[in-house]
């Protein structure tokens, strides 16, 4: 027996159509949202996500704004188009593409986004709504996981979710989701300081697999019946994706998403999900 896949690709184009219409309905109420962009540099991996995110804004009729610096810019010349974007009103939400150049203050550039623009979900006002049970922005590809696995009908409440890796962006903010009382699982975090990760991975409900170690999930390890998210993206010696789950884990698990078509397509579509909300909760007046 081979796992389902967790799709990714198809579940966010489901959430960009119900997007659609709420970008329609606002639209109709004077507020038109755009997702603003800041890409430093030149890398060619980050110049894609970044158009991407721009194709998707066209796709649901929101507006975007795309700004860009040399790999030599200076940390005030970052900070200034902050300052541009926090002040420009056709944007009403935005993300500073990571990682910034050697060199720079990286917190310092995200501590000057106005929370009410934050896109990622990852401003330090955001997690600390986070942490007090406020609405606000959620950090997206968190929330990309849990989409996909409600879309599905994996069960959280009450499972054991195990989470590999401690990174900001997924592993240290994805038990904060995942412990609320609306999501109600019980979560272990392990990373490279875990005694016997073969261990506890074996208890495992579901597993989210974000260390950046490619095929560090192997099947022995996964208990059948298991969901198994793979969030790492490592690069081969040509080029091509290798994620941190071993492809021996589908005969084991009963639900997989694969890398690439899993939790990328659906943190790009949680971003344009914090623009739509943030807009929405502007014209509520809230
Ligand atoms: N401020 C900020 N916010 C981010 O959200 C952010 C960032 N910086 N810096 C870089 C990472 C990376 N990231 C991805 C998003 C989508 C895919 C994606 O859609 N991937 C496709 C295709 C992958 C491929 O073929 O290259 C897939 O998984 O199917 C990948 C990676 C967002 N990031």
């Amino acid at each position: 027996m081979s796992a389902q896949i967790l799709d990714g690709k198809a579940t966010a184009a489901a959430i960009k159509s119900d997007l659609t219409a709420r970008v329609a309905a606002l639209k109709e109420r004077g507020l038109t949202p755009g997702l603003g962009t800041l890409l430093v540099g030149d890398d060619p991996g980050s110049r894609w996500y970044v158009n991407g995110k721009h194709r998707d804004c066209a796709e649901v009729g929101m507006e975007s704004i795309q700004r860009e610096l040399p790999d030599t810019a200076t940390q005030e010349e970052i900070e200034a188009v902050v300052r541009e974007l926090n002040e420009n009103p056709a944007c009403t939400g935005y993300i500073v593409q990571l990682p910034l150049p050697k060199g720079i203050d990286t917190n310092r550039v995200l501590e000057l986004i106005d929370p009410a623009k934050d896109a990622d979900g990852l401003h330090p006002m955001s997690l600390g709504r986070l942490v007090l049970n406020e609405t606000g922005p959620l950090p997206c590809t968190p929330n990309g996981i849990l989409h996909l696995l409600r879309h599905h009908g994996v069960e959280i409440n009450g499972a054991h979710v195990v989470v590999v890796g401690r990174g900001i962006t997924v592993g240290r903010s994805i038990p904060l989701l995942l412990t609320r009382k609306s999501e109600n699982a019980t979560v272990t975090q392990c990373h490279t300081g875990t005694r016997d990760l073969a261990a506890q991975l074996r208890q495992a409900d579901i597993i989210v697999a974000a260390a950046g170690v490619p095929h560090i999930i192997k099947p022995e390890d996964v208990k059948p019946g298991a969901a198994v998210l793979d969030v790492g993206v490592s690069r081969d010696e040509n080029g091509k994706i290798v994620g941190d789950v071993h492809p021996g884990v589908a005969e084991v698990a009963s639900w997989l998403s694969p890398n690439p078509g899993g939790v990328g397509p659906m943190t790009r579509a949680e971003l344009l999900v914090n623009v739509v909300e943030a807009a929405e909760r502007a014209v509520a007046g809230q």
